[in-house]
């Protein structure tokens, strides 16, 4: 097997190899606007939005892109709040998740004006009350139900079962309610459920949109008026060709027609990985071949610490040569740098054989790659570059060292608390 020349969005990914170092991610522009049509066309005929969750891919061009094809945000922190303003994404379009959102992340959400917050806990409800009272505004709020479904997906990205932090039961959510009178600067109006993410098998999705469903009619039937049911993200996708079965957009749409059909409000999405993850690889080169007594390791540049997912979830991502080299195949252990043994990309894949130099390609990494990077053993953040039919731009250059230590402060320094 040889891959001679690998174009992605009309760029030669050997040519660009050429002109900067390795690693760095690229993202083809074209495949993320098409995955917003196909989500947007299989919508067609709902009241709906989608909001990305920012948290898969938080890149500010990336958020720029969603903007210009009017897509809002779904976000965890005031972070991830700066960077949608920032790439364009309306307040009004931003949706606020996550079961630790602080005072100070909830004064600045309602100062920016955010559409609305999914609230996870009782405590953040009247701290949400607190601050709105406070500073005089009306908060929009949604309450994040946990359905207790089983996603069927790995366990540390599962949030909807009972034993999880997410969210609260629905017999919880009946009583907030009943809090009218003390949340006066709240409106309750919307509900909202995440069971989890990297999900392949639509049935899950059905049972908990199901029961938001008849909660919903069961608020309605007692006169409450829900603007909103937010469905959460979770789409899966394919990692291993032949092996992740992902689910139809086109079925996920039909099912929310289905289970929503008397619903009067606005649902809203909040798609991550479906979005991004297809539309971004990891590029690397061979740093050397590393022959031991049962097997081969393939060292290359990137490691863990730039696409952590292997090592967390032991999640599958193909690796491809692209050294255009007609060879044998060999099976390599393919490893990073960094001191762990967890630092694997892959075990025992068959591939073209390679040596020191040669570029290869960690594909489906547009989702929680970068997004999840770190500088553990002092590496500097990895660049990442937007392709976008034959152009590109780098949209994160590399860090340099003194970036990367800048911050720090010697322990002279001290001062009395
Ligand atoms: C509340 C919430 N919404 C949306 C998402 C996005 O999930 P995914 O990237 O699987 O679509 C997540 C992450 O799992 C989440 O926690
Ligand atoms: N970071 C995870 C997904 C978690 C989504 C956020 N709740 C992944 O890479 O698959």
């Amino acid at each position: 097997m040889t891959v001679s020349h690998h174009f992605f969005d009309g760029v030669d990914l050997q040519a660009l190899a050429a002109q900067m170092p390795t690693p760095f991610y690229a993202y083809s522009a074209s495949a993320i606007r098409q995955r917003i049509a196909a989500l947007q066309d299989t919508l067609e005929g709902l009241d709906a939005r989608i909001c990305y969750a920012v948290k898969a891919n938080s890149n500010t061009a990336v958020l720029q892109l969603m903007a210009r094809h009017g897509v809002g945000a779904d976000i965890v922190s005031a972070g991830e709040l700066r960077r949608s303003l920032r790439a364009g994404i309306e307040a009004s379009r931003i949706v606020f998740s996550g079961v630790g959102k602080t005072e100070a992340e909830i004064v600045e959400a309602l100062q920016a004006g955010v559409w609305k917050f999914n609230v996870e806990s009782r405590d953040e409800l009247f701290l949400l009350q607190q601050v709105a009272g406070r500073l005089g505004v009306t908060a929009h709020a949604a309450v994040r139900i946990n359905p207790d479904v089983d996603a069927g997906t790995h366990e540390k990205i599962s949030t909807g079962k009972q034993e999880n932090k997410f969210g609260v039961s629905i017999e919880e959510a009946r009583e907030w309610f009943s809090l009218r009178e003390a949340l006066p600067d709240v409106r309750l109006n919307g509900l909202h459920a995440h069971i989890g993410s990297q999900i392949l098998s639509l049935e899950p999705f059905r049972r908990a949109m199901q029961c938001m469903a008849d909660f919903a009619r069961e608020l309605a039937a007692a006169g409450h008026r829900l603007r909103t049911i937010d469905v959460g993200g979770g789409l899966g996708v394919t990692y291993r060709t032949g092996h992740d079965r992902p689910i139809a957009v086109e079925s996920y749409g039909a099912v929310l027609k289905e289970v929503f059909t008397d619903f009067p409000g606005t649902l809203i999405l909040e798609p991550g990985r479906w979005l991004v993850a297809e539309a971004g690889v990891l590029l690397t080169r061979a740093i050397r071949v590393k022959a031991a007594a049962n097997r081969t390791f393939l060292v290359v540049d990137a490691a863990m610490n730039d696409l952590l997912r292997p090592a967390m979830y032991e999640a599958w991502h193909e690796i491809v040569p692209l050294h255009g080299k007609q060879m044998r195949e060999v099976r390599y252990d393919v490893v990073g740098p960094v001191c762990e043994s967890s630092d694997t990309f892959g075990v025992d894949r068959l591939m073209p054989e390679c040596e020191a130099g040669d570029l290869l390609m960690i594909t489906n990494a547009g989702a929680y790659g970068a997004s999840m990077s770190s500088t553990y053993n002092s590496r500097p953040l990895t660049p990442e570059v937007l392709l976008d039919r034959g152009r590109h731009a780098v949209i994160r250059r590399r860090q340099t060292f003194e970036e990367m230590i800048a911050g720090e402060c010697m322990a002279e320094a001290w001062e009395t608390a």
